[in-house]
């Protein structure tokens, strides 16, 4: 507990260890919204992705150990299966000065301090779409949870505990409400911020992380239905992605249940009910259900690796 100096959201420096996917979405995310200027995003890499960071003018290192050390807020973002040994070869570099952040996927919070040797650590779980800014994040009540190293009740804020009251109330070592304010404020750029207990992650994972993809392959298959009924390839795909665009907004803005929504669609005897019946037929939802349940299983089995 001896450096823990908050951190400024205006100047903080973040650094990505593991120059991917997820760490472009949401260094383009961070930088689009204007919450942090490219300057102060960094990672490293010595391949193709290199271009690809610095084509939007985040600062590109050769090594790890220089992301590290010219970083505030050190993410975590390489595939659960590396995740360990990176950690580890980073420790004798990571300090209470900086806060770590993982979004990799399964892996939980105290294995992840134990390889960092401490504990100033937040897990959040985004989705790509924080590229365009309408990510969802799950943030848990991790930075509450008990630590292996000492476990203490959080009592520096009554308006924070109350908040709090009705979860878990209890966090790691050195994450501070401040720590989590400032990543919900980086996070919250990007698109929207929620708090769960981390026994969540691999269901929210499996929904929030994993689900842009069946959407993906959802507009996919909707593109080819329009081009089997007749449609140009171009016209049927803008048409897809805007339907499900325009159909999120609706289920987000109206806050009507999606069935209601559904119902006000399907005219008696019209066309939309035709293609229900074919949806239904084939199990859709029940589909979609276990795409969900797989998916946080897997989440599940990856902690343990
Ligand atoms: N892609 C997604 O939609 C989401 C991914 N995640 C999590 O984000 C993490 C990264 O996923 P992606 O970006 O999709 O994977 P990715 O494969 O695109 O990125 C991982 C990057 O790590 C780099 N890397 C590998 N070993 C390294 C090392 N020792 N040091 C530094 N870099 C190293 C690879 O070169 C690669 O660029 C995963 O843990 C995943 O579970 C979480 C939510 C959503
Ligand atoms: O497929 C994966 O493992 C990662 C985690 C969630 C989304 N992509």
């Amino acid at each position: 507990m001896a450096n823990i100096t908050p951190i400024s959201t205006e100047s903080c420096k973040i650094g990505f260890i593991g120059a991917g996917k997820m760490a472009e979405s949401i260094a383009r995310g961070v930088i689009n919204s204007g919450v942090l200027p490219a300057s102060n995003v960094r990672t490293a890499h010595l391949g193709l992705r290199r271009t690809v960071f610095e084509s939007f003018g985040t600062k590109v290192f050769d090594q790890n150990s220089q992301v590290v050390q010219d970083s505030d807020v050190v993410i975590f973002s390489v595939k659960p299966q590396v995740v360990k040994d990176v950690v580890l070869q980073l420790r004798p570099l990571l300090s209470e000065k900086q806060l770590l952040v993982s979004v990799v996927a399964g892996v939980k919070l105290k294995d992840l301090q134990e390889w960092a040797g401490h504990s100033r650590f937040i897990r959040v779980m985004p989705n790509t779409p924080a590229a365009v800014g309408v990510a969802a994040s799950g943030m848990p009540f991790c930075l509450f949870l008990l630590s292996p190293y000492s476990a203490r009740v959080y009592i520096r804020d009554d308006s924070f505990l109350k908040k709090v009251l009705y979860t878990v109330i209890t966090l790691g070592d050195a994450a501070t409400k401040e720590d989590g304010e400032l990543i919900s404020k980086i996070f919250g750029a990007i698109g929207k911020v929620w708090t769960a207990q981390e026994k969540l992650f691999d269901a929210i994972t499996g929904l929030s992380a994993s689900g842009p993809a069946y959407i993906f392959l959802a507009i996919e298959a909707l593109a080819d239905g329009g081009v089997a009924a007749g449609l140009p390839r171009e016209l049927s795909l803008g048409l897809a992605s805007q339907m499900v665009l325009g159909a999120a907004s609706m289920a987000v803005s109206t806050g009507k249940h999606p069935g209601q929504l559904k119902d006000d669609v399907a005219s008696p005897g019209g066309t939309t009910i035709a293609g229900i019946h074919e949806l239904e037929k084939a199990g859709f939802r029940g589909i979609l259900m276990n795409a969900v349940v797989a998916a946080a299983k897997r989440g599940q089995e990856l902690s343990k690796n």
